[in-house]
């Protein structure tokens, strides 16, 4: 199937009460994991890189990829740029052809983040890309921050109907207590933050940080009004944990068919599992 935008695959998970997954990628398997398992759930679903993965994989190798992969798949494909921090790499971007992108404004004041969010939505808008912003901080499980001060970083239910409001932006990632990177305890999100947010503004909300978030959680959260559920970290430990398996095991192979096979094997699982869970099983359109 053609390129389509996040927006378009979140108004239907919108509609239809279920969340799309939104796996990082970084590699060839990563992507082939990603698309084969999703095709597989006949689900739609969204391939974002960051700006540290076009850099480490090359902007044109991950169009390519990701463009091979929708003209074979028969499911819903959007290429989305995750955490753009600058104009220049989110209108590269559009050259390109992502059909969605994300500017991440959260370190800034809520003026200025409104200001650039504006601008980009200006721009992707007028060449029909769909743009997620942030609003809160969605820190790393690595940042060292005392609760009072997770409290100060969450989305603030008034600010965010004024950032929608000002900025025209399609989907907005909220921070209710997630963190990028591996949970040392068990993440305890704001569900009722989450219910406010999402009674008073009318656009997707995204949920960053979601790997390690327990079943139950992510269930109460797509309840809630999330319709977009970022994975990273989950693909990166099950792709180590299988090429480290089948290394202790294999010392002496040396073919990276053999070495990463199992390893997109193993991402696939994971993959496979978060689509059931999101529940968009079943909505590729077949
Ligand atoms: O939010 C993410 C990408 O934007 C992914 O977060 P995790 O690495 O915690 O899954
Ligand atoms: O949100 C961050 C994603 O997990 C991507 O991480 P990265 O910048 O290391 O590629
Ligand atoms: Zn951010
Ligand atoms: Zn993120």
């Amino acid at each position: 199937m053609p390129f389509v935008t996040v927006k378009e695959i979140l108004q239907d998970a919108r509609k239809g009460s279920y969340a799309v997954g939104a796996f990082n990628t970084n590699n060839m398997e990563i992507v082939q994991a990603i698309v084969e398992a999703a095709v597989e759930e006949n689900s739609p679903v969204i391939l974002q890189a960051s700006q540290g993965a076009l850099k480490y994989a090359g902007i044109e190798y991950i169009t390519a990829m990701v463009k091979a992969a929708a003209e074979i798949a028969p499911i819903p494909i959007a290429l989305h740029l995750d955490h753009g921090t600058s104009f220049e790499q989110i209108v590269k971007c559009i050259r390109y052809g992502f059909t969605s992108v994300m500017i991440d404004g959260s370190k800034y004041p809520l003026e200025e983040n409104i200001r650039i969010t504006k601008k980009v939505v200006e721009i992707a808008g007028a060449v029909g890309v769909s743009v997620e912003a942030e609003l809160g901080k969605i820190g790393g499980t690595e940042d060292d921050i005392s609760v009072s001060e997770k409290e100060a970083y969450m989305t603030d239910p008034q600010e965010a109907v004024r950032f929608v409001k000002e900025t025209g932006v399609d989907s907005l990632a909220i921070a209710i207590g997630t963190a990028h990177g591996p949970y040392k305890g068990e993440p305890k999100l704001d569900f009722d933050r989450l219910e406010k947010i999402s009674s008073l503004v009318d656009i997707p909300l995204v949920l960053h940080g979601a790997s390690g978030v327990p079943e139950d959680s992510i269930r109460k959260a797509v309840e809630r009004g999330i319709c977009k559920i970022n994975i990273d970290t989950d693909i990166r430990q099950a792709f180590a944990r299988a090429v480290r398996e089948f290394l202790e095991k294999n010392p002496k192979e040396y073919d990276p068919r053999k070495i990463l096979g199992p390893a997109k094997e193993e991402m696939k699982k994971v993959i496979r599992e978060k689509i059931r869970l999101f529940g968009s099983s079943g909505k590729g359109g077949k």
